[in-house]
């Protein structure tokens, strides 16, 4: 039986909604087998961030190394990168590693407003990692951060989607989970666009709802699954995750990651 395998450059999170905990969760419910390079440590519930413990930069590399010359990668996601020097590190190390399927989850902020990404960081982000990235995956926030454009409307998701990708990455979705109405993201090709859609839940029971969706992605393209058949796939899980919320923790409570798998028996 030949496995598929991706790899998480993430932060972990103590509560298991976001973070490594969520994209590992998400490998397995994909089949997929998962591996993790830590960048820092967050003690972290449904209520909040209480504190962030980078990992020190040699740490992070050496990790990435040892999956990447070892067991090997067929695709990489990045989540939480902390700063500047992690973002160079891993752009870096992916380029070094010759991964081509990287998804980049530009976390910046976590629900409760926590800062995840330094400020000063988001030019790394800009010039060093979207440049090696094959997709990357910003909520409206980022995209307004990364883009300079206030957005408003599909048509602005859609503007932010096009500038983004003159950055260097080839595929952009901008999600829509921060919008009113419907949840729909878009989607960008370069030259044209899709949309991902489904109704809107009404729950507080989203910590981790990007974690997820960009760890599905990259699951379904370490199983070599077409660009938008890979999208679709991560769609219907995060839709079934936030659908059929657990309901625990006094915050914003974590996804289903058994949801998608169990509705599929
Ligand atoms: N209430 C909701 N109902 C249905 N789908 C949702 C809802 N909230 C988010 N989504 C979907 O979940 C996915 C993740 O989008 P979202 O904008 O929430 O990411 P995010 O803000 O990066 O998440 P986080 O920072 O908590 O990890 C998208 O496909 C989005 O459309
Ligand atoms: C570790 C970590 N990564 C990402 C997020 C964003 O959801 C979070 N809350 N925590």
């Amino acid at each position: 039986m030949k496995v598929a395998r991706a790899l998480t450059i993430a932060g972990s999170d103590s509560g298991g909604g976001a973070g490594i905990q969520a994209d590992l969760k998400t490998f397995q419910m994909l089949d997929v087998f998962g591996m993790s390079a830590i960048t820092a440590i967050t003690a972290q519930n449904t209520l909040g961030v209480h504190g962030i413990y980078p990992v020190p930069l040699e740490g992070i590399g050496l990790q990435i190394d040892a999956v990447a010359t070892d067991l090997g990668v067929d695709a990489a996601k990045t989540g939480m990168l902390a700063d500047a020097a992690i973002i160079r590190l891993v752009a870096d190390k992916v380029k070094e590693h010759n991964i081509e399927k990287l998804v980049v989850d530009p976390v910046m902020v976590a629900k409760g407003g926590a800062r995840l990404l330094q400020e000063q960081a988001q030019d790394a982000l800009i010039h060093d990692l979207l440049p090696v990235a094959f997709m990357t995956t910003p909520n409206i926030p980022e995209a307004e951060v990364l883009t300079g454009l206030s957005i408003r409307s599909l048509v602005d998701m859609k503007e932010a989607a096009k500038r983004i990708g003159d950055m260097g990455v080839k595929y952009v979705i901008v999600k829509g989970g921060h919008m009113q109405g419907d949840a729909i993201d878009i989607v960008f090709d370069g030259t044209s666009f899709e949309q991902l859609d489904s109704k809107r839940f009404e729950t507080p029971h989203t910590h981790g709802t990007g974690c997820t969706f960009s760890a599905a992605i990259a699951a379904e393209l370490a199983k070599g699954r077409p660009i938008f058949e890979a999208v679709a796939t991560a769609k219907a899980f995060i839709t079934a995750a936030i659908r059929e919320s657990l309901g625990i923790g006094h915050g914003h409570g974590p996804t289903n990651h058994w949801a998608y798998f169990r509705s599929n028996l």
